[in-house]
């Protein structure tokens, strides 16, 4: 049976739910040849996690590129997804990414779509901490279509941002309302998701978000309204913690090869 090749770039927390997906057996169809992250004990890890003979520890994004695996797991930042995406299609790589901001960007949005057709190469979006692509672009694609998404978080994942205050703590409040591209400038590793559903129906300027910090609450509530002339859908998807993002890559994969494709 042939095995395709798989490298990750970002060795955090969701690459080894990926990791873990291998050595459990859920992607047979896959073999990890290589990782990459900026902290080399980070790639050390999955690679000895999963074969350290097979997979090559990479010392920079350049090695893992060369290494043209058939497909590239992205777990790193919207930045990463930028610096390497140009030349990982070229090269006939596809990519797995769940780093999806990046693509508020409308200009690298355009070109990774003009240079993965020229290469035939593809850029798969994981549906993250969220669902229902399907009805959303469904949706959308029927017409005269508004969307709205909103967050719930609790205040301590908002620590390290500009909205956070301590009253947080104590207070339910709003702490953000604009459209999906301000929400990703302002949080650029925590809104993924909400640029994933705009770009999968109303677009990221006309996408409603807001966000919503309770105090006491543990993990996230996305919740997603999109309504046109016929249609009214809500897709709300509460997780605990953000680890469904890492199984959504390894749904992906498995999506990829199998007779049956979701
Ligand atoms: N769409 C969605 O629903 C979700 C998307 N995400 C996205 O997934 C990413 C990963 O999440 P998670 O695993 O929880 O985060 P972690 O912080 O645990 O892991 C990310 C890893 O990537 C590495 N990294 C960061 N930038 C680069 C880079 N430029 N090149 C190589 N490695 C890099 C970091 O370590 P080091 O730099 O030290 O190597 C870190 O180990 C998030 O940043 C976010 O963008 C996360 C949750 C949900
Ligand atoms: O984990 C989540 O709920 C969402 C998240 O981080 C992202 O979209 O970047």
């Amino acid at each position: 049976m042939k095995k395709y090749s798989l490298a990750i770039v970002g060795c955090g927390k969701l690459a080894h739910i990926v990791a873990d997906a291998i050595n459990n057996g859920l992607l047979e169809d896959y073999k990890l040849i290589g990782a990459y992250s900026r902290t080399r004990e980070k790639a050390i890890a999955i690679a000895e996690k999963v074969n350290p003979e097979t997979c090559a520890v990479c010392g920079s994004m350049d090695e893992l590129l060369a290494l043209k695996a058939d497909y590239i797991v992205e777990t790193a930042s919207p930045a990463s997804l930028k610096e390497f995406a140009f030349d990982a299609l070229k090269r006939g790589s596809n990519i797995v990414t769940l780093s999806i901001g990046a693509f508020t960007d409308k200009d690298f949005y355009e070109k990774v779509q003009v240079v993965a057709r020229e290469h035939n190469s593809k850029i798969y979006l994981a549906s993250g901490a969220i669902g229902g692509f399907d009805v959303l672009r469904t949706a959308a694609l029927m017409g005269n279509c508004t969307a709205t998404f909103d967050t719930e978080k609790g205040p301590n994942s908002l620590k390290g941002t500009s909205v956070y205050e301590d009253t947080l703590q104590t207070e339910k409040k709003q702490v953000f309302k604009g459209d999906a591209i301000e929400a990703i400038n302002l949080f650029p590793t925590r809104v993924n998701v909400a640029v994933a559903a705009s770009l999968a129906s109303v677009g990221p300027e006309k996408m409603k978000v807001s966000m919503t910090s309770t105090p006491g609450f543990v993990g996230d509530d996305h919740r997603i309204e999109i309504k046109n002339d016929q249609v009214h859908a809500v897709i709300d998807v509460y997780s605990s913690t953000a680890q469904i993002a890492g199984w959504s890559v390894v749904n992906v994969l498995r999506n990829i090869t199998s007779p049956i494709v979701f």
